[in-house]
C-alpha cells in the first residue's frame, strides 16, 4: 500500500531506508519536544539541523530527487518549517522557470549550492491578491541601466514573505515595472538584501520579522522596503521577458510566466497536504484504538473508541480523503512537469488548464484538509486539544494553505474563468472545442441516476451523477453572470453577483476531479488484496462525498430519496467494513515516531505512559515552585490570610 501512496515501490522502499539511516543518526533528532521550545530556540535548533543536512545529505538521500529531499525535511525539520524553506519551495524554482542561462549559471547554481539564501517577496502589507496593484516600483533608468527599487508608501512594505525577515541575504522581488513612464505590470527581479559577509541589511533596505503567527513559526515571515535601491538592468529575471538597455521591453511568450512560482507550490502543494491530513489521521485512528471509553454491549468490557460509528464517520472519510489527494496530488505534479518542459520549448498551450486545475485544487484540498484535522483533533478528546498530540501544530500549517498562494475563494474564482469559457463553448454549440477535463460540460445527462438499480453499481454509475451536478451547477452559474451581463451589468459587476454560485460550480469541479483520480488510480492496481481494500476506500469516498453534495442532484430528481437512502446505507456498510483496516489504512503511510512528532501518536500505542513521560518533561515541571508563585502567589495567598487575621 505504501507503494501505491507513494507513486511506486522504489520512492517507498527508499522512504524507509531514509528514516532507518536516519534513526541510527541522533543528531538528526529533534534535541526536546518542540512544543517545549520558544521560537528563537526553535529556530536555532532548525538552523542546527539545517547544517547537518547540508553536510551529510549525500550519505543520506539522493539530493536530486525532489522526493528524497522532502522526506529527509519531513523527518528531520518537520512541518513548522525552517530558515531555508522558501529557499527551495520558490527561490530555486522562480530561478530555474525565470532566470535566463546566463543569469542561472549566475545565481542558480550559487543558490543550489547554498552559497546564498533566497526567497520569494512578492505580497506586500496592502495588496496579496491583486498583483496587478503591488505598489513596489522599479523604475528603469537608461542613462545607468539599473531598476531603480522604491517603496512610496507603507501598504508597498513588502510583507508575509518567508525567511525574508532574517535569513534569507537574496529575494525574488515582484515589482511593478515601469519604464519611460509606463507600467509594464508585475514583474521578477533578483535583488541583493545584506551583505554577503555580515548578513547586515544593505543600504536602502529596511528588513525584519514579521512576528508570530498561528503556526509555521520557525520561519521568519518577513517585511521589507526599498529607500530607491539600485539593481542593474540585468538583474530582472530574462528567460521569457527582457528589456533592452535602450528600455525596450520583449514580452514574454505568455502574459502570466511570471506567476510560475506560484503554480509550482500549488502543484506540489496538493501532496504535502495529503500528508499532513494523513499525519492527523494516523494520530487519532492509533489512538481511538488504544483509546477504551465506555460500553456497546453492557455485558462487555468497555470498547475502543473506534468502534463507535460516530468515531468512524469522523474518521474513515478523511482517510479516504487522504488518499484521493495524494492521488490527485501526484497527478497534478506529473502536469506541471511537463508543462514546465513545454514552455522550455515555447509551448505554453496547457498553462491555463494547469492554472485552472491547480487554483480549484489548491484551494478544495487545504479546505477538507484543514477540515479533517480538526475532525481529528476532536476524535482524540482533551488529549487532542494538548500539544503533546500535536495535532493543533499540523492544523495550524495545514490551513495556512487556505490563504498563501491564493486566498481560497479567489482562487476558486480562477477555476471559475475557466469554467465560465467552457460553459460559452456549451452554449455555443462548440463541445468539441473543449479541452478534456472539461469535455464532460458538453455531454449529455441521463434523465436519472442508475445508482441504485444494480446490485453493486460500478464507479462509472458515480461518476456520471457527480458529472452532472458538476455540469448543472457550471452551466447555470455561467447563465445567472450572462443573465446580468444582457440586462446591463458590466462583466465585473454581474461577475460579482455570481460569485457564490461561481465557486460552487469550481468545487464540484474540483471534487469530481478528485474522485475521477482516485478511480483511475483504483482501476491501475493489480494486486487483488490491495485492489479490495483501496475498493472499499473508494466506495466509502464516493458515498460520502455523494450525500456532501446530493441536494443539487435531488432538486432536479436526478437523484430520488430512495436512492439518497441507499447512498447513505452503503456509507454506513463501508464505514463498518473499514474498520478492521483502518489502523493498517494510516499506517500504510508509513510516518516513524520522529516525523510525527505526536506523543498520543506513537506506533507502540502506550499512550498513558507516553504522555505521563512527556508531561513530567514540561518545562514548568523543573522545579516544584515557580518564580511566578514566589514573586505573585504566595504574597497574594500571604496578605490574603492577613487581612483575614
Ligand atoms: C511525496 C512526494 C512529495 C514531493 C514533494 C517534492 C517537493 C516539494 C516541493 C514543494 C513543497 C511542497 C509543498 C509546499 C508546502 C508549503 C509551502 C510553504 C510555504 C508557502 C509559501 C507561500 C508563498 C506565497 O504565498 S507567495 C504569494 C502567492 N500569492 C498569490 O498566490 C497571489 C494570488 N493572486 C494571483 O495569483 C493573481 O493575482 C490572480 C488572482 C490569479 C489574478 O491575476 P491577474 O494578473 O489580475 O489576472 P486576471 O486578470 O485575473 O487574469 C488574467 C488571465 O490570466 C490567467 N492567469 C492568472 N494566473 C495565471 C497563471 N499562473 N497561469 C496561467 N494563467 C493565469 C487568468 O486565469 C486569466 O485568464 P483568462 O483571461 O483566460 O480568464
Ligand atoms: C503562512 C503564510 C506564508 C506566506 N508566504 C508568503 C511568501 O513566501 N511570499 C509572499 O509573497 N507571500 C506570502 N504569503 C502571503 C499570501 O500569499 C497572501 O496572504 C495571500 O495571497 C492572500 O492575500 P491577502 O493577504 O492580500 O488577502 P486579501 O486579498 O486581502 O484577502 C482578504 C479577503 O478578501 C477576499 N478577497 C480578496 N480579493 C477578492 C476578490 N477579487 N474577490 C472576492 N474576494 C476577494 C478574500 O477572499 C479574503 O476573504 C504568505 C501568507 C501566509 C499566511
Amino acid at each position: 500500500m505504501a507503494a501505491q501512496i507513494y507513486s511506486g515501490e522504489k520512492y517507498a522502499s527508499r522512504r524507509r531506508e531514509i528514516s532507518a539511516n536516519l534513526a541510527k543518526r541522533p543528531e538528526f533528532h529533534d534535541s526536546k519536544p518542540l512544543p517545549f521550545m520558544t521560537r528563537e530556540e526553535k529556530i536555532l535548533e532548525s538552523s542546527r539541523k539545517l547544517t547537518l543536512i547540508s553536510k551529510h545529505m549525500n550519505e543520506i538521500i539522493d539530493p536530486s530527487d525532489k522526493r528524497e529531499l522532502y522526506h529527509l525535511n519531513c523527518e528531520v525539520l518537520g512541518i513548522e518549517g525552517n530558515p531555508m524553506a522558501l529557499h527551495g519551495d520558490m527561490f530555486i524554482p522562480a530561478l530555474t522557470a525565470q532566470a535566463s542561462d546566463e543569469q542561472q549559471e549566475k545565481w542558480l547554481s550559487r543558490a543550489l549550492r547554498r552559497e546564498i539564501i533566497g526567497t520569494y517577496a512578492q505580497t506586500e502589507l496592502g495588496h496579496g491578491t491583486n498583483l496587478r496593484k503591488l505598489e513596489t516600483i522599479a523604475t528603469y533608468d537608461v542613462d545607468t541601466q539599473e531598476f531603480v527599487l522604491h517603496t512610496p508608501q507603507i501598504t508597498a512594505l513588502k510583507w508575509w514573505p518567508g525567511n525574508l525577515g532574517k535569513s534569507s541575504n537574496y529575494a525574488v522581488v515582484v515589482a511593478l515595472m515601469i519604464i519611460k513612464g509606463k507600467n509594464y505590470g508585475p514583474q521578477t527581479f533578483m535583488v541583493p538584501l545584506r551583505d554577503e559577509k555580515t548578513h547586515q541589511p544593505l543600504k536602502g533596505i529596511t528588513i525584519g520579522d514579521i512576528g508570530p503567527k498561528l503556526a509555521y513559526n520557525i520561519v521568519d515571515n518577513g517585511f521589507l522596503g526599498f529607500d530607491h535601491y539600485r539593481i542593474p538592468r540585468t538583474n530582472l529575471l530574462m528567460r521569457h521577458t527582457r528589456v533592452e538597455p535602450d528600455g525596450t521591453f520583449v514580452k514574454p511568450p505568455h502574459a502570466k510566466i511570471n506567476y510560475s512560482a506560484m503554480v509550482h507550490v500549488r502543484s506540489y502543494m496538493i501532496t504535502g497536504q495529503a500528508i499532513m491530513l494523513a499525519y492527523a489521521l494516523t494520530i487519532a485512528t492509533r489512538y481511538s484504538s488504544v483509546r477504551r471509553q465506555g460500553q456497546i454491549d453492557t455485558t462487555q468490557p468497555e470498547v475502543k473508541v473506534l468502534e463507535y460509528q460516530t468515531q468512524q464517520h469522523r474518521l474513515f472519510p478523511s482517510i479516504a480523503r487522504a488518499y484521493a489527494f495524494v492521488f490527485a496530488g501526484a497527478e497534478t505534479v506529473r502536469l506541471y512537469e511537463r508543462v514546465l518542459q513545454e514552455v522550455e520549448t515555447g509551448n505554453v498551450s496547457l498553462m491555463a488548464d494547469l492554472h485552472a486545475l491547480t487554483s480549484g485544487l489548491k484551494s478544495v484540498v487545504t479546505h477538507q484538509t484543514a477540515q479533517g484535522i480538526e475532525q481529528a483533533r476532536m476524535a482524540c478528546g482533551g488529549h487532542g486539544y494538548s500539544q503533546a498530540s500535536y495535532i493543533s501544530e499540523i492544523f495550524g500549517v495545514a490551513v495556512g494553505g487556505c490563504t498563501y498562494e491564493g486566498e481560497n475563494l479567489v482562487m476558486l474564482q480562477q477555476l471559475a474563468r475557466y469554467l465560465v469559457k467552457s460553459a460559452g463553448l456549451v452554449q455555443a454549440g462548440q463541445s468539441s472545442k473543449l479541452g478534456p477535463l472539461v469535455a464532460y460540460l458538453g455531454a449529455k445527462s441521463d434523465s436519472t441516476s442508475l445508482i441504485d438499480r444494480t446490485p453493486t453499481p460500478g464507479f462509472a454509475e458515480y461518476v456520471k451523477t457527480f458529472q452532472h451536478i458538476a455540469r448543472k451547477q457550471t452551466l447555470k452559474a455561467a447563465q445567472k453572470l450572462f443573465g446580468f451581463m444582457e440586462k446591463g451589468d458590466t462583466r465585473e459587476v454581474a461577475w460579482n453577483k455570481s460569485t457564490v454560485e461561481l465557486n460552487r460550480a469550481s468545487r464540484l469541479h474540483t471534487r469530481l476531479y478528485i474522485v475521477e483520480a482516485f478511480v483511475r488510480r483504483v482501476e491501475e492496481v493489480a494486486d487483488p488484496r490491495l485492489k479490495e481494500v483501496l475498493t472499499d476506500l473508494l466506495r466509502l469516498h464516493v458515498n460520502y462525498e455523494l450525500l456532501d453534495v446530493a441536494a443539487y442532484a435531488l432538486e432536479d430528481g436526478f437523484l430520488s430519496s430512495s436512492q439518497l437512502d441507499y447512498i447513505r446505507e452503503q456509507l454506513y456498510f463501508y464505514l463498518a467494513k473499514i474498520r478492521p483496516n483502518a489502523v493498517s489504512l494510516v499506517d500504510s503511510w508509513e510516518f516513524s515516531d520522529r516525523e510525527l512528532r505526536s506523543v498520543l501518536g506513537r506506533r507502540d500505542g502506550n499512550v498513558y505512559e507516553n504522555l505521563f513521560a512527556w508531561a513530567k518533561a514540561s518545562p514548568l515541571n523543573k522545579t516544584d515552585v515557580l518564580p511566578s508563585v514566589d514573586k505573585y502567589l504566595k504574597p497574594l495567598m500571604e496578605s490574603a490570610r492577613a487581612s483575614k487575621l
